[in-house]
């Protein structure tokens, strides 16, 4: 019997765009969040319009969960391609309530949805839009406006959701505000969504995949975690280099105000608002935070220290190492960035294949689905 394959994206676009040259190729799971990744001009908006059908690129090709939209023969109109689509800026219908909005592009029949399809009622829950639905989106704030877009882009029942720099248009605080909602979207359906970002933030927080975008090519495809950890690419040897962890609450220690936290390869304890024993939390350890110990250290006041084996190392500059570390004693669990000094380096005789011990000064735990940290 054949093994049934994971749903895939996949997608070839190549050719000219005016004066610039698009030449990206990739095959992603069509489940989670992608995360389309790269500075500003690298060609991640033109990717998510040729996945749309709004460009064609002859020659390309693109096809979703075993659908072909484009090949040698075949190219799916926009219209005819199973996608909802959310700007930088909402563009509602100034003259229609928020709850027309949403049902603006709804199928009309039921009879049309399909299995994973979402409900009206659900949508209004997971993006807090019920205050709204008699509004004129003429008054609301830009975030709420962004939130009736999403909700009126999930209500379309797509089979792909495709958002381009959706939080790019609002301040940071707004920003923090919308992130728990997608967060929750994210947790709670099932929906493949490719998101286009060039704040590491947003795709730190929501990305399980990664398509590192460079000059129009695709520079590095996988698990977010594995790029954001390959000393080869970009992320890693940034300043503000950090790995995520999908983490699961073990407990909640009420009287010191510390969540213990399992994640792959160790246990970490976290400052915390009560939170509940089985819930999943992403948390963020920059590679800054971490130092590394040979023996486990016994007076200490930083609460974690995890046993790891250094696999990579890379120099950065002169003076400083960058150490990936395998977490867990035998080095089986998940990667952990450390930014060293060569002298700390050099004096605690540090090499590729050593145990050790990551001490994690600092981790950002982000806010759960109900938004509190
Ligand atoms: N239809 C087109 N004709 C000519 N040039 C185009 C066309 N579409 C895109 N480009 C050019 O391709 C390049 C990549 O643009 P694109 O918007 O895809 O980048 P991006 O990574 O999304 O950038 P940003 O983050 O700034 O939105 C730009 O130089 C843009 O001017």
């Amino acid at each position: 019997m054949r093994a049934l394959t994971p749903p895939t994206i996949r997608a070839a676009f190549r050719g000219q765009l005016g004066g610039f040259a698009l030449d990206a190729a990739f095959t992603v799971p069509a489940t989670g969040i992608t995360g389309l990744f790269g500075p500003s001009g690298c060609g991640k908006s033109s990717v998510l319009r040729c996945l749309a059908g709004l460009q064609h690129l002859p020659g390309s090709s693109c096809e979703v969960g075993g659908e072909v939209w484009q090949d040698d023969t075949t190219f799916l109109k926009p219209h005819h391609r199973p996608i909802g689509y959310v700007f930088q800026e909402a563009s509602l219908f100034q003259h229609l309530s928020v709850k027309a909005n949403l049902l603006y592009g709804a199928p009309r029949e039921s009879g049309k949805a399909h299995a994973d399809a979402v409900e009206f009622d659900e949508v209004i829950e997971l993006l807090g839009l019920a205050k709204l639905l008699a509004r004129s989106p003429r008054n609301l704030s830009g975030g709420e406006r962004q939130r009736v877009a999403i909700g009126r882009a999930l209500l379309s029942q797509p089979k792909l959701l495709l958002m381009d720099e959706p939080l790019s248009a609002l301040d940071r605080l707004t920003k923090d505000e919308i992130l728990p909602f997608l967060e929750r979207l994210h947790a709670r359906l099932s929906l493949p969504v490719i998101y286009v970002s060039h704040d590491i933030t947003e795709i730190e927080r929501l990305a399980d995949h990664l398509v590192l975008m460079q000059s129009g090519k695709v520079l590095a495809v996988g698990p977010l975690t594995e790029l954001q950890s390959d000393p080869k690419l970009p992320l890693a040897i940034a300043r503000d280099a950090a790995v995520n962890f999908d983490a699961e609450v073990e407990s909640y220690d009420a009287d010191y105000g510390l969540v213990r936290l399992q994640i792959d390869g160790g246990r970490l304890l976290v400052p915390s608002a009560p939170v509940a024993t089985g819930e999943f939390r992403r948390v963020r350890i920059a590679a800054s935070d971490v130092s590394l110990a040979r023996e486990l250290p016994q007076a200490s006041s930083i609460l974690n220290a995890i046993a790891a084996r250094i696999v990579i190392t890379s120099p950065v500059g002169a003076n400083e190492m960058l150490v990936v570390l395998a977490l867990g004693r035998e080095g089986h669990g998940g990667r952990l960035l450390a930014r060293l000094s060569r002298r700390s380096w050099d004096l605690l005789q540090l090499a590729e294949g050593v145990d050790v011990y990551a001490q994690i000064k600092g981790v950002a735990l982000a806010p759960g689905r109900d938004g509190h940290v």
